[in-house]
């Protein structure tokens, strides 16, 4: 059967972003800043040039009054310019930063409000805290800083040796010596240790790797008495960092030091001292020459160093500019340019299909019917399918093939308010938002009123725990209350009462911390199942005797499908599973229980 419209066609995925891309809205204003910075590194050497001019105005006989005021009022002019100046460059970058900053996020924010729910996975979450966070951040030091930071440590040094060059060249030429050792010595050094900065980084990761595995892991290492295996592990990865950290120290010690001694103020003012006294011995040039190389000689090459690290951010910002542009680039959930209403609440999957990238499929031409107002348990050994099926319900993936309708109307042809106010969803890994228990319970309904609130918070019984905190409905979760898993999933139930939704996809929890939340959760669901079509992903078989149809599923397709009497009857697969006799992966306890999911 197939009512399904049209199938959406894929949303354009823009290719990720690199660098130049996502700077491109302020690179105009990147691009002033960076211009005033020059005008303000050409105005920061003026005052010495004056001040070795003035040394020549006032040593001139007879002094030269008229040049030396000009020369006074040139450098202070110069002053006032590159302050001014600098002060423009900061503020512009710093805008351009914030709204780069806040554009980025925005876009962030709103591509992940488009990507299927089954993308967020824990590697691809990380990626996001990762992206909208540290790597925004290296964006903001490079539109920030680092550009004004480089066109400085590239400009002052340039100009000062221009007037070097102008007073005497072969004394620039020597004075220059230094800082092209140094930057050779660099050069080197960078290549030498490039294997040593690969391995370092590849250990610390180790090492994070480590910790993490220990803390995350720490209760079940030490249930099992594996505390002590777990902490060799974490140090075996020390011991190896602190080796390749020895290693590349080793290697860029020897140039490191040689660099630090070449290119420090203190080193220049000697070198160049030393090289005027034998030019003036010499009688080379006059002794007033040696005032502009004693003043600007040692400013050439302390930039250097400033340069190299600014020359490091951008590496920083490239790469963190990659990770936001592949965000950016994660491919939509298709939407419909012409959005259907579904006719009804009628849920039907036609022979879908659908595979998790290259691996065999984990649903396979799956095809049954939800009708209003009943209850539908999906059962199978773990790693059946069942949750694959059910998560295709709300869109967290679309289907490869086959497709899924409801009221008549493909998902896929629905807005996603339309999908989410027709399907709501309780997952076991129920996630609170750092808000009040009322703003919780209203997440699908934020204009609901305090009754309302209240009333779905009693149906999914657990009003009485929240009336019993000191703030009640207006607790935030996370500082003033924390809640159990049971009763976490006892106020997303409270959710679906409110969003009220026709259809219910369910993931019935496969752990409760004791027998009372467990029955406090069943009732629950039964009073949320009056009325409603419910999909339930049922891990003990017990909860689902009077269930109107059960379906059952093996690998990705479903083998049998009945209701529990009928399927007992037939002596299957589930009747198997009943007795306990399936394969011990599949196995179901077949203890019962007085709890049931009841139409
Ligand atoms: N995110 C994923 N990426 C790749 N493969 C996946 C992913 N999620 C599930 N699978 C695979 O798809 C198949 C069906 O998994 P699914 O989680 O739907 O089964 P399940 O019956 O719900 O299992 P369980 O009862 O253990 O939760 C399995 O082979 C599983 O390994």
């Amino acid at each position: 059967m197939s009512t399904a419209a049209p199938a959406a066609p894929p949303a354009a995925t823009p290719p990720p972003a690199g660098l130049g891309t996502l700077i491109a809205p302020v690179r105009s204003r990147v691009v002033l800043a960076v211009l005033l910075q020059v005008v303000a590194s050409v105005a920061a050497v003026v005052p010495f040039v004056a001040v070795a001019e003035l040394g020549r105005a006032l040593l001139a006989d007879p002094v030269a009054s008229a040049r030396v005021w000009t020369v006074v009022a040139v450098g202070g002019l110069a002053l006032v310019v590159r302050l001014a100046a600098m002060v423009a460059a900061t503020g512009i970058t710093h805008l351009a930063d914030n709204d780069l900053g806040l554009s980025l996020r925005r876009a962030l924010v709103d591509r992940l409000g488009r990507v299927p729910l089954g993308w967020f996975t824990e590697r691809n979450s990380a990626a996001v805290r990762a992206a909208v966070g540290d790597d925004v951040s290296a964006l903001h030091h490079l539109v920030g800083h680092s550009f004004t930071n480089i066109a400085a440590a590239v400009v002052t040094p340039l100009v000062s040796l221009g007037y070097l060059l102008w007073v005497d060249w072969r004394l620039a030429v020597i004075t220059l010596g230094p800082a092209l050792i140094g930057i050779a010595v660099y050069a080197r050094l960078m290549a030498g240790a490039r294997d040593h900065y690969e391995s370092y980084n590849a250990a610390m990761g180790r090492v994070t790797a480590a910790a993490v595995e220990f803390v995350e892991g720490i209760a079940v290492v030490k249930s099992f008495g594996q505390a002590g295996r777990a902490h060799r592990r974490f140090l075996e990865a020390a011991d190896a960092f602190a080796d390749r950290f020895l290693a590349m120290v080793r290697t860029t010690f020897a140039g490191t030091v040689v660099m630090e001694l070449l290119l420090s103020p203190s080193f220049m003012l000697i070198w160049t001292t030393a090289a005027s006294t034998v030019f003036v011995a010499a009688g080379w040039i006059e002794p007033v020459d040696v005032l502009p190389f004693a003043l600007l000689g040692v400013g050439l090459a302390a930039p250097l160093t400033a340069l190299g690290y600014s020359v490091n951010d951008v590496r920083v910002a490239r790469a963190a500019a990659g990770r936001v542009g592949g965000v950016l680039a994660t491919p939509e959930l298709p939407l419909n340019v012409h959005p259907r209403e579904p006719a009804g609440t009628d849920v039907v999957f036609d022979a879908v299909t659908y595979s998790y990238g290259e691996e065999s499929a984990a649903v396979q031409e799956v095809s049954f019917e939800l009708r209003p107002g009943t209850v539908t348990a999906l059962v199978g050994r773990s790693g059946s399918g069942k949750t694959t099926v059910a998560r295709l319900l709300p869109r967290f993936f679309d289907p490869d093939a086959g497709s899924i309708c409801i009221g008549g109307a493909d998902i896929r042809s629905l807005t996603p308010d339309t999908l989410y106010r027709s399907v709501s969803f309780v997952f076991q890994d129920v996630r609170l938002q750092r808000a009040t228990v009322a703003e919780n319970i209203a997440f699908g309904r934020p204009d609901a009123r305090r009754e309302e609130i209240v009333q779905a918070a009693r149906a999914a019984r657990i009003d009485e725990r929240i009336r019993a905190l000191p703030k009640g409905y207006d607790a935030v979760v996370g500082v003033d209350v924390s809640f159990s898993g049971g009763e976490a999933q006892r106020l997303s139930i409270a959710r679906c009462f409110l969003a009220d939704a026709p259809v219910i996809v369910l993931d019935e929890a496969t752990a409760f911390a004791d027998p009372e939340s467990e029955a406090a959760i069943q009732d629950a669901l039964s009073t949320l199942a009056v009325g409603r079509t419910l999909l339930v992903i049922a891990h003990r078989l017990h909860t689902i005797e009077r269930v109107d149809q059960i379906l059952v599923l093996e690998r990705g397709r479903i083998v049998e499908r009945g209701t529990h009497e009928e399927l007992l009857a037939a002596g299957g697969r589930y009747a198997q599973m009943r007795r306990g006799t399936a394969s011990p992966a599949g196995a179901y306890p077949a203890e019962t229980h007085p709890a049931e999911v009841s139409a």
